[in-house]
């Protein structure tokens, strides 16, 4: 059931229709659904019942504490890639044994800063990085837990600035080389091998490049037993794609269906890093149309969202779904291109959108959830939109009081 969606023509967030918030809470917001998130996060925790697995959802995708919050309350793990997301992950009530450390820059304040907090393990993606974390650990006096992630130089069939388990990517240590860099990390007197972990991009819409790598895993865990080193649990990263507007991702059932098929019969424990298929659909940008101007070649409707409060369309040309608020308002339709205030031509949440538009109008541009939030920023010194969790009939601001540098300062925010 789709709790975003039209009661009567007028859109809703669960129980709350969307013109109120917007009335109440001014324009741009951000609203995300609970009963959503918690839906999404549970089809993958349902799917894997029957084997031991952990769903560590990506906090990149959406890390606001409240909605962190309601992850932590099911019991999620969190796949993080800073400080600044452990801190978030705390500070929700996250608990930091079931966390996960992706990323290819960990500082030495950072991994300090896991390991006095326990995490679940460290998902190495260089020899350099395993030097490093073996030394901090050594001088907090701490094995690490650590997985390798393996960059299996699989073709997502994505967007390539998120694309990542290709040999050209930043990310990971060469399939050929993975071997070898497990059997040095294992004799390393402050490292714990633990598991491996390989993530190959995000917005996979097909199952197959996922099947690809994992088999190109499953070979090298063998290939580890074989030389004494136990793979205890099987990271498969995230990645999964959502309908943005007519894609056919696999649903969540099914894609843990296969993952577990593939792995029947051996002794791991499977860890999802789940982003977008949690949070995109679980989301909207409501904003206001500002202006209709009419040019001689396009019409354009300038709203008082831009690229600052949600940058995929100008920056991966992104197609996210923007509908009226209140669709029983009958306008002449005409095509638009839907940008927002900032002085950039690439300042656009749309383009050639058919809609009936007035000044005033509530526009909502769809699957939000992901990647939105997270990606804003204060160009052109504009404010960030609110953020506000509905809950049923509930309405809450999810704002937070500390600032992220008071919640950890890290070593360079001094
Ligand atoms: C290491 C890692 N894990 C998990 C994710 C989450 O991906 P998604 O939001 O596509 O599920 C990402 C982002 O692509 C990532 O880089
Ligand atoms: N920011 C990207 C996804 C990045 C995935 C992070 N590894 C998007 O909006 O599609």
């Amino acid at each position: 059931m789709d709790l975003i969606n039209y009661r009567d023509d007028r859109l809703f967030v669960e129980d709350v229709s969307v013109a109120d918030i917007a009335n109440n809470y001014n324009t741009p917001c951000y609203i995300y659904s609970r009963a959503t998130i918690e839906r999404h996060w549970q089809a993958f925790d349902n799917a894997a019942k029957s084997h031991p697995h952990l769903v560590c959802y990506a906090v990149k995708a959406n890390s606001n504490i409240g909605v962190l919050s309601v992850l932590a309350k099911l019991g999620s793990g969190f796949d993080i890639v800073s400080g600044g997301e452990l801190a978030r992950v705390i500070k929700a009530g996250g608990d930091p044994k079931k966390v996960v450390f992706s990323g290819v820059g960990k500082t030495e304040a950072e991994i300090e800063y896991a390991l006095e907090a326990g995490i679940h393990c460290f998902n190495v993606e260089s020899e350099a990085e395993l030097d490093r974390i073996n030394k901090v650990a050594a001088e907090v006096g701490k094995k690490a837990p650590i997985s390798i992630r393996v960059n299996p130089d699989v073709d997502a069939k994505t967007h390539p600035y998120i694309s990542t388990g290709l040999k050209a990517n930043k990310f990971g240590i060469e399939r050929e080389q993975a071997k070898r860099v497990y059997q040095k990390a294992a004799a390393m007197s402050h490292l714990n091998v633990v598991g491996i972990d390989c993530h190959i991009g995000s917005q996979l819409t097909e199952l197959q490049p996922f099947v690809d790598a994992l088999d190109k895993v499953l070979v090298l865990i063998d290939e580890l037993a074989s030389v004494g080193i136990k793979i205890k649990h099987l990271d498969i990263g995230g990645g999964l794609g959502v309908t943005y507007t007519d894609e056919q991702p696999p649903a969540i059932d099914d894609y843990v269906a296969v993952m577990l098929e593939k792995i029947k019969g051996r002794d791991l424990q499977l860890v999802f890093e789940p982003g977008r298929a949690i949070m995109a659909n679980a989301g909207i940008l409501v904003t206001k149309v500002e202006f209709l101007k009419q040019g001689e070649e396009k019409n354009f409707a300038i709203v008082d969202a831009a690229m600052n409060d949600l940058i995929r369309p100008s920056l991966y040309s992104a197609y996210q779904r923007i509908v009226p608020v209140d669709a029983s308002l009958t306008r002449d339709s005409k095509t638009y291109d839907i940008v927002g205030p900032i002085c950039e031509t690439g300042d656009f949440l749309g383009k050639d959108r058919e809609l009936g538009l007035e000044q005033g109008d509530l526009l909502a541009v769809c699957s939000a959830g992901a990647y939105g939030f997270t990606m804003a920023s204060n160009y052109n010194s504009r404010v960030r939109p609110v953020e506000l969790l509905v809950d049923g009939e509930q309405t809450h601001v999810v704002r937070e009081r500390e600032k992220l540098e008071d919640l950890w300062r890290g070593e360079s925010a001094l």
